[in-house]
């Protein structure tokens, strides 16, 4: 029987980035795929839908150019697109898959191996294979990583068909752009393809969430800029309605709701797309007689390790956050565990995160909900995009950034939200802070590059100091404090 020192049960992003770890620490490892390397970050995913939102930005701003010039408005075609998302995702698969096969091209002893197949854990040490092309197999290992993933959670009154009803799987089964579709379960999932499909256009979008607005876990003034911005494209979102049946008739869709008045309203629309969460992939994964302490969130873990201590589990088969950044974080720190000792804890307080909607919302650590939630008092500033240079010069104020901080002396950054153009690139500092558990006098003095939408944070950073160079009591419109303690938020007054 073959043996390694670890395997690793996943190909996509936690399970790459576990496998690539153990080669550091010069152990034999295998690393099995049922299907293509890469998983969710890629295929139907991470990768792919972000492909699509760029190119439907592009979109957007030629369709809002051509309205101002009155140059004829296009359309487009899915396929054309949809082979340039292919293109994208082929390259980074591409890349990944060189790599890999070349990883032990300048070493004497062949550390990583990697077999195409389903993988089950049948011993806690022992590991049984059904290869894609070639003889079923045991091998075993000391150390077992689990990093199966995670797919769409579909509910039983549904009829999902990945062609006309679909999840985030089906996306690409679509021949061309739908002219109707309507979203179940306005999530991230659901508000990032809400934007896809309405910034090109083609598509009228309707949202359905069981809540009564858009991101239930997001801080009101952000709903409200991407609500606005979605209505603005034309979609309707169906606020304080239930659904209470979708089917498919005559090959379109066909969905009831119901209002909080008790009257009924049906609608007809080509596509819908199904976006309500999603569960850890560990069916069929773990033999019966070996017991792993899981949920229906996911394997439970204690810093990766399960309850099985040669058994860890990484990524979106965990009950934590699912995210591609996390999952890597896991499957590194996992192998670090194994092998060495970790040199900094696994810490999810400071993960940053961007939503990809219209504008891009980008986020570190705990928002307004959240701190609410938990009970912490916090005071909060916000500033307006229309008081940031380069905000001003990309002609779009449409925007803001908010940081929260502990109400105390100290002002520890508790996390921060920005929205509007550029969001992303502005985040980064305030996660190293953070992560670094500094004040926000480091922030406040340090030199930013002119203009840039990071010297916004700087600014809102000076207003908890009370040294802004705008002075909030005289820009009341676009610079906001607030201290919220035991759920009550009154404005802060500056001199
Ligand atoms: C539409 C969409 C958009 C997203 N956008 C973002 C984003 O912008 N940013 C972000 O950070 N995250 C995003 N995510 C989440 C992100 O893709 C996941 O958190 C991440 O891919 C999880 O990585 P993973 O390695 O745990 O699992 P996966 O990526 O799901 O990979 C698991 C792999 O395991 C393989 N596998 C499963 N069972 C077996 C078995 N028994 N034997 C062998 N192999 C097996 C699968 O084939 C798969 O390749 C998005 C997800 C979706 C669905
Ligand atoms: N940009 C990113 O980082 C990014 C992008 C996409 C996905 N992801 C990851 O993928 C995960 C899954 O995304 P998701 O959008 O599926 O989940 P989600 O938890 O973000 O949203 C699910 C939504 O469905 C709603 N819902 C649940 N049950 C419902 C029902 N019966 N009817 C109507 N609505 C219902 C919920 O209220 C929620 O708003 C995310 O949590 C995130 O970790 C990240």
């Amino acid at each position: 029987m073959e043996k390694y020192d670890v395997c690793v049960i996943g190909g996509g992003p936690a399970g790459y980035a576990a496998a690539m770890r153990a080669v550091d620490f010069k152990k034999r490892v295998l690393l099995v795929e049922k299907h293509k390397i890469g998983g969710v970050g890629l295929h139907n995913g991470a990768l792919s839908s972000k492909t699509w939102w760029e190119l439907s930005r592009e979109a957007l701003a030629l369709r809002s150019h051509c309205k101002t010039t009155s140059l004829p408005i296009p359309s487009y075609n899915f396929q054309t697109l949809k082979a340039e998302v292919d293109k994208a995702i082929d390259g980074r698969r591409e890349l990944l898959e060189h790599h890999m096969h070349n990883i032990n091209v300048n070493s004497s002893d062949e550390y990583f191996h990697f077999k195409r197949g389903l993988a089950k854990v049948v011993g806690p040490n022992i590991v049984s294979i059904q290869q894609n092309d070639g003889e079923d197999l045991e091998i075993k290992a000391d150390n077992i990583i689990l990093a199966t993933g995670s797919r769409p959670r579909k509910l039983d009154n549904i009829p999902i068909d990945e062609e006309i009803i679909l999840t985030s799987d089906g996306i690409e089964n679509l021949k061309e752009f739908p002219k109707s579709m309507v979203i179940v379960g306005a999530g991230v999932i659901g508000c990032e393809y809400a934007t896809i499909f309405s910034n090109f256009g083609q598509t009228k979008v309707y949202m359905i969430d069981k809540g009564n607005r858009i991101l239930p876990f997001e801080d009101e003034d952000v709903v409200s800029i991407i609500e606005r911005n979605l209505e603005s494209k034309d979609v309707t979102i169906h606020r304080n309605s239930q659904l209470i049946d979708m089917k498919i008739e005559n090959g379109m869709v066909v969905y009831t709701l119901e209002y909080n008045n008790g009257s009924k309203e049906i609608f007809h629309v080509e596509k819908a797309l199904v976006s309500v969460g999603r569960l850890p992939n560990y069916e069929n994964l773990i033999s019966g007689s070996i017991h792993i302490d899981k949920d229906n969130r996911g394997i439970i873990d204690e810093l990766t390790q399960t309850s099985i201590p040669n058994i860890y589990a990484v990524g979106d088969i965990t009950a934590d956050i699912a995210l591609v950044n996390v999952g890597e974080l896991e499957g590194r720190y996992a192998v670090e565990k194994i092998f060495g000792h970790p040199k900094r804890p696994l810490n999810y307080e400071n993960i940053s995160t961007i939503m990809f909607l219209a504008p891009e919302v980008a986020g570190v650590g705990i928002n307004e909900v959240k701190a609410k939630e938990l009970g912490i008092p916090y005071k909060m500033v916000c500033l307006d995009y229309s008081c940031i240079s380069r905000a001003i010069a990309m002609r779009n104020t449409n925007g803001f950034i908010k940081i929260i901080v502990s109400k105390d002396e100290e002002m520890r950054i508790l996390g921060m939200r920005v929205i509007g153009e550029h969001a992303s690139s502005a985040i980064e500092a305030v996660a190293l802070l953070i992560s670094m558990g500094k004040g926000i006098e480091e922030l406040a003095e340090l030199i930013h590059p002119h203009p840039s939408i990071i010297e916004g944070i700087q600014e809102c950073v000076r207003m908890l100091l009370n040294k802004s160079m705008l002075k909030p009591g005289v820009l009341r419109h676009a610079m906001r404090c607030t201290s919220c303690e035991n759920g009550e938020v009154r404005d802060v007054e500056f001199v």
